[in-house]
């Protein structure tokens, strides 16, 4: 980044901080050059005293607790049976409890012999493979070959391994070391008996958990339903396809929402595009019959944002109107009607993102059944500077066990985000290197798009 591109962003930070006191329009000058103005200077602040609008903002971590608290007040849905193959990301709605002994049969670990008693022993003719039927118990003595998942015979006491036995021209096994009773043998039963509890209800299934629930005998698992989550994109401005023009530009949270919001738990039902007019809106909002509807755009106070009208016109309960954080602020939640909530997304695509982890992945994680992740944190490689009294996201790349923030951060912006492992969390007043901050992972810095996306 040339140090021409970090003063602009700088201007543009400064900018949105500005403005939202109520200070200059987007395009006057910058406040780097007009000092007195600047959020930093004690004066300036005292004199662009907070907007009417700011005593409603809610600090950002207790935004985050509203929407989870939201989706707790939300009736129980009745679990529902899936298979294995539609299972993959959901939450189990009952313990997995196994269906069989496991293994459950005693099992050879090896490829070698089955033996019985101290050797030498006499090998018989036929071996034992996996899938294959019981073979007849063994007599003192004797062997038999057998292969690694066979079942073991009755009265075989150890599998040597092929490495460590050779046969004569007797056909006579012979140990070339120490044989102890039960080697190489898996007893049924060794992991879990039938019945046993194997995972708790509230496990996420991973693809790890598929092969166990397989293992233990299951065809179809009890699950929370994913909540159905609708995408109402607003703007007259955006273009779904080509390249920019005439003022138009595209459509970027269009192609980003669905996915994401399926890796934060949703099924995605419907993206709509609805033009700037409130009573589409209204329509668009009244009819849905999703459990999360998702806006973008039209969440601040310009003459075609129709989303606070829209829901004081459908007397909806705002639960959070505006949060203390950048970019985002102007982002909401309010509950539309028993048992369906709205994420009013602000229209800036990072600032979108901001409000997605901030009030739409507490409410959808909760829905989903799905468990808080472990918080965590690592030191800042660089300076970041931060908001007077907000907190702010900022997009950092993880390397040697450090955040590195990185530089497009702009609430238009989405190149430092696409380019990210997580979001910090920093403090009003800013982040110095070596602090230490929180960190919101993002969904596939750690799992891997196929694993989470599904
Ligand atoms: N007078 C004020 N104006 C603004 C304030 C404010 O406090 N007072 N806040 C600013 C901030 S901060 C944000 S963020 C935005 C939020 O605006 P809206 O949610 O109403 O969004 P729009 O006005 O519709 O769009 C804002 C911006 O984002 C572009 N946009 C919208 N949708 C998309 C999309 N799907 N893909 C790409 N880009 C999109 C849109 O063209 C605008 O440029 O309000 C500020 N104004
Ligand atoms: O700060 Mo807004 O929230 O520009 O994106």
């Amino acid at each position: 980044m040339t140090p021409q591109d970090a003063s602009e962003l700088d201007v543009e930070e400064t900018l949105a901080m500005v403005n939202d006191r109520g200070g200059r329009p987007p395009g006057a000058p910058s406040p780097r050059s007009s000092p007195a103005s600047s959020p930093s200077t004690p004066a300036a602040q005292a004199s662009h005293s907070a907007k009417d609008t700011r005593h409603r903002d809610t600090p950002w971590p207790e935004a985050r607790a509203t929407a989870e608290h939201a989706a707790r007040s939300v009736r129980r849905r009745t679990p529902v049976s899936v298979t294995l193959d539609d299972a993959l990301g959901l939450v189990l709605a009952a313990p997995l409890t196994a269906l069989t002994d496991l293994p459950s049969f005693d099992t050879s670990a090896m490829d070698g012999w089955a033996v019985a008693g101290p050797g030498p022993w006499d090998v018989r003719e036929n071996g034992v493979l996996a899938g294959h039927a019981q073979p007849e118990p063994l007599a003192d003595g004797e062997a038999i070959r057998i292969a690694t998942g066979a079942r073991v015979p009755p009265d075989a006491t150890a599998v040597l391994r092929s490495e460590h036995g050779h046969t004569d021209e007797h056909a006579r096994l012979h140990p070339t070391r120490e044989v102890v009773p039960g080697q190489d043998i898996r007893p049924r039963g060794q992991e879990c008996r039938s019945g046993d509890q194997l995972l708790p209800l509230g496990t996420l299934i991973t693809p790890a958990v598929l092969g166990l629930a397989a293992a233990a005998g299951y065809d179809t698992v009890s699950v929370i339903r994913r909540p159905r989550a609708e995408v109402l994109v607003l703007g007259d401005e955006l273009l779904t396809e080509g390249r920019p023009h005439d003022g138009l530009i595209r459509d970027a949270l269009g192609p980003m929402l669905p996915p994401w919001l399926r890796a934060l738990g949703a099924e995605v039902m419907t993206v709509r595009r609805v033009r700037d007019d409130a009573d589409a809106l209204y329509e668009a909002l009244k009819n849905s019959p999703a459990d999360l509807i998702v806006t973008t755009g039209g969440t601040a106070s310009g003459p075609v944002d129709h989303v606070h009208p829209t829901l004081r016109r459908l007397d909806a309960e705002l639960l959070v109107d505006g949060v203390q954080v950048r970019p985002g602020h102007p982002m909401l939640l309010a509950r539309t009607r028993e048992n369906q909530h709205l994420v009013g997304l602000p229209g800036n695509p990072l600032a979108a993102v901001s409000g997605l982890l901030t009030l739409a992945e507490p409410l959808l994680r909760t829905l989903a059944g799905r468990a808080a992740p472990e918080p965590y944190a690592l030191p800042l490689k660089d300076a970041v500077h931060g908001h007077p009294r907000d907190t702010r996201l900022v997009p950092v790349t993880l390397r040697a066990d450090q955040a590195v923030p990185l530089h497009y951060n702009g609430p238009a912006m989405l190149r430092g985000i696409a380019a990210a492992d997580a979001l910090a969390v920093v403090p009003p007043g800013g982040g110095r290197p070596g602090q230490v901050l929180e960190l919101i992972d993002l969904p596939w810095a750690t799992a891997g798009i196929q694993v989470c996306f599904t």
